[in-house]
């Protein structure tokens, strides 16, 4: 059925409706689990749900997997996303065609994001450079079949803010065949209303979808809204932040103030359906549908399990933390646990999680114009230069970096001058964390969950690492039977001595009343997707620059010659021992500027190579090639 048949219905019976959007998630085993995750959503009820369009290779046919699932097992009306960036022509019609077959009869026509490298930028045979001419061709070949969605800004979009200009284009999407839009996700139900008001205004009748981000914790809430750069209500950041280290709390709160924005949304008369991005996550999204009454609170999913399989023989968790009374009862196991990877969810979370990873809504990659990452980082012509941004980072100086999208955070500035003295011996950080030995769950730096629990951590640092160094680090790191680590190279050479596949906790809590709680872990599927997304940050970088400056080439260099390197102090009572095994270390002529390529020449490492990165990936289920 078509979606503008089901708004009108919404419309014209005064019932709202809602939808939930999905997206291909980053690991296999994510995409098996969210299917879980689908069928059970499917018992609240949604007119219909988004599958996103996940550019490129692999994620382009995870997306096409997923509708031709949701479609033809689970029985949802589903919208498939399709972007036109990098999409010749031929692609496109693969897309529609796999869509079509799937029973799928609809379509969010979007322009995608553009190629960073503006002069490799070529609309392709057909014209795809707007979503207006996505619109247009699958009119042309598809008649009715499909109905056609476009994306709507309330808030403005990063290449336009210009708000009358973006009003014209989406007037265009619309009449070239558009019937129904779908907007950003936004915090400010008036400025929302107000844009309603302009939609209408402009001529513009078909219904309008307002984008609902339902709120998990206060770090991925921030971290969001600076991304998709929107409005906050003063009236949120008061309900949340006072509040932000205890999750449950924020979850809580959350809960309300989405609520209460939704209830705005539905009173003004003028809209008659959310749609929530889910983030492939249940809990807060089904929170908010009981607060507003769209689903009943006994309305949690069933205990189906799919027809066709066991879900616990998915290896959705380890084994041994499976309560004995549910030996044999898998089940209702499953349906006990099936918020598993909820709460807390951080981002090196689990990555059987269908939610493992994700930074945004849709694909990973730098955020910011050119024009404007050039403004941030400038022009670095030596390593030098590289590493005084980052040591302007770690001291406030800078708000962000390729791999850092919000500023250095206090638990970090505990260990500030070692890492800025690593950063100024051109050891490129990334990412870090100080041991903590059991702290109240509400310390005001290091405390997360719930209130009266205690949390851990173990000493991380994350780094990128000159070929000239890595085989001496690994070396020192050998010797010390305490230091685990994962290295691995852009094209996937990984270098480990983690005794096991497995993940190992580098966070965890003790709260009352619960089994504990590790929310962050390091482990060798989650680190190779990780890579991908970090070495993929550092080349969209490189690609701010043009083809033939200085910077491009050196960052680049970074990029297809330095190791990715995680080190685990597993001593938990150690804060500093991390950083003794770089005493002495020091890149060579970080000043020259063709240092990047001193390094590519300099000592390649002959570090034993525990685990070939290509085989590995195998054994777990994927390849590199289809991580990218
Ligand atoms: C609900 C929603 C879902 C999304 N889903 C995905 C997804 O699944 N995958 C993904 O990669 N991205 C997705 N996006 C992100 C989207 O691809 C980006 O925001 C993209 O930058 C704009 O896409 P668009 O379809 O709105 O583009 P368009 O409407 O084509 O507009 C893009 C820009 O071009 C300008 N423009 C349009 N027409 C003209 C013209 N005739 N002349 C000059 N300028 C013009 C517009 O003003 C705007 O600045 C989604 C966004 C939303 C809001
Ligand atoms: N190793 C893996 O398996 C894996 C998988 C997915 C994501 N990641 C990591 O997740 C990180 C983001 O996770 P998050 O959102 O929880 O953390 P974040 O980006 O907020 O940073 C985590 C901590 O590192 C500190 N930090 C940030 N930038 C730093 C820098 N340049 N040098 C030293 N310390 C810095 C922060 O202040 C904070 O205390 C990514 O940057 C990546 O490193 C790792």
């Amino acid at each position: 059925m078509h979606i503008k048949d089901k708004l009108a219905e919404a419309e014209r019976t005064k019932r709202p409706v809602f939808s939930f959007e999905f997206f291909p998630p980053k690991t296999e085993q994510g995409v098996i689990n969210l299917y879980d995750r689908m069928y059970n959503m499917h018992d609240f009820g949604p007119a219909f749900i988004d599958v996103t369009w996940g550019a490129g290779g692999s994620r382009s046919q995870i997306t096409c997997e997923m509708v031709h699932k949701a479609q033809t097992f689970f029985g949802l009306e589903t919208c498939m996303h399709l972007t036109c960036t990098d999409m010749p022509s031929s692609k496109i019609d693969e897309a529609l065609e796999a869509a079509h077959t799937a029973g799928c009869t609809n379509i969010l026509a979007l322009r995608g994001d553009p190629p960073r490298e503006k002069e490799k930028w070529q609309a392709v045979e057909g014209g795809f450079r707007y979503a207006r001419d996505l619109v247009k061709y699958i009119k042309q070949r598809y008649g009715n079949w499909f109905d056609i969605g476009v994306a709507g800004y309330p808030e403005g979009l990063e290449d336009n803010q210009d708000q009358d200009l973006l009003m014209e284009h989406l007037k265009e999407k619309i009449d070239a065949g558009g019937t129904f839009i779908v907007t950003q996700m936004f915090y400010d139900a008036e400025n929302f209303l107000l844009w309603v008001d302009k939609v209408r205004a402009a001529g513009i009748n078909v219904p309008i979808v307002p984008g609902i981000m339902p709120i998990q914790t206060w770090d991925s809430f921030k971290r969001r809204v600076g991304h998709m750069n929107v409005h906050v209500p003063q009236k949120m950041i008061d309900g949340l932040e006072p509040i932000r280290n205890d999750d449950a709390q924020v979850q809580e709160v959350g809960k309300d103030l989405i609520a209460e924005l939704c209830q705005k949304i539905l009173d003004s008369g003028k809209i008659f359906a959310l749609h929530f991005y889910t983030m492939n996550l249940a809990k807060s999204t089904r929170l908010v549908l009981e607060e507003l009454g769209l689903v009943s609170k006994d309305g949690t999913p069933s205990n189906r399990a799919l027809p066709w399989r066991q879900s616990l023989g998915l290896n959705r968790r380890e084994e041994d933390v499976r309560p004995i009374f549910w030996k044999n009862r898998n089940k209702s196991y499953v349906a006990r646990t099936q918020d598993w990877d909820e709460f807390p969810n951080g981002r090196w979370g689990d990555s059987r999680s269908p939610a493992f990873g994700e930074l945004d809504a849709y694909d990973v990659g730098l955020k910011g114009t050119n024009e404007q990452n050039i403004k941030l980082w400038g022009k670095p012509e030596t390593l030098r230069d590289v590493a005084n941004l980052f040591i302007r980072f770690l001291e406030g100086k800078l708000k962000n970096l390729p791999w850092s999208d919000s500023p250095i955070t206090s638990e970090a500035l505990g260990i500030q001058s070692e890492l800025v003295d690593l950063n100024r011996r051109g050891f490129l950080t990334i990412t870090s964390q100080p041991s903590v030995n059991g702290v109240k769950s509400n310390h005001p730096i290091h405390g997360w969950g719930p209130q009266g629990g205690y949390v851990y951590q173990k000493a991380y640092v994350e780094l990128l690492v000159s070929p000239q160094l890595i085989k001496e680090l690994i070396g020192r790191i050998e010797k010390n039977p305490n230091i685990t680590y994962y290295a691995v190279t852009q094209d996937g050479n990984l270098r480990t001595n983690a005794p096991t596949d497995g993940p190992n906790a580098v966070t965890w809590g003790v709260f009352p009343g619960k089994e504990i709680v590790q929310p962050t872990i390091i482990e060798t599927v989650s680190f190779l997707a990780w890579k991908d997304e970090a070495f993929k940050l550092g080349t969209d970088w490189a690609k701010c620059h043009s083809a033939m400056s200085p910077s491009r080439h050196l960052i680049d260099n970074i990029m297809d010659t330095w190791y990715l390197i995680n080190i685990v102090d597993n001593d938990f009572h150690q804060t500093l021992d991390i950083f003794k095994l770089f005493e002495g270390l020091k890149v060579k002529n970080m000043d020259d500027p063709a240092s990047a390529e001193t390094i590519m020449n300099g000592h390649q490492p002959d570090a034993r190579p525990l685990v070939n990165g290509e085989h590995k990936a195998a054994v777990n289920g994927f390849s590199n090639k289809d991580l990218n």
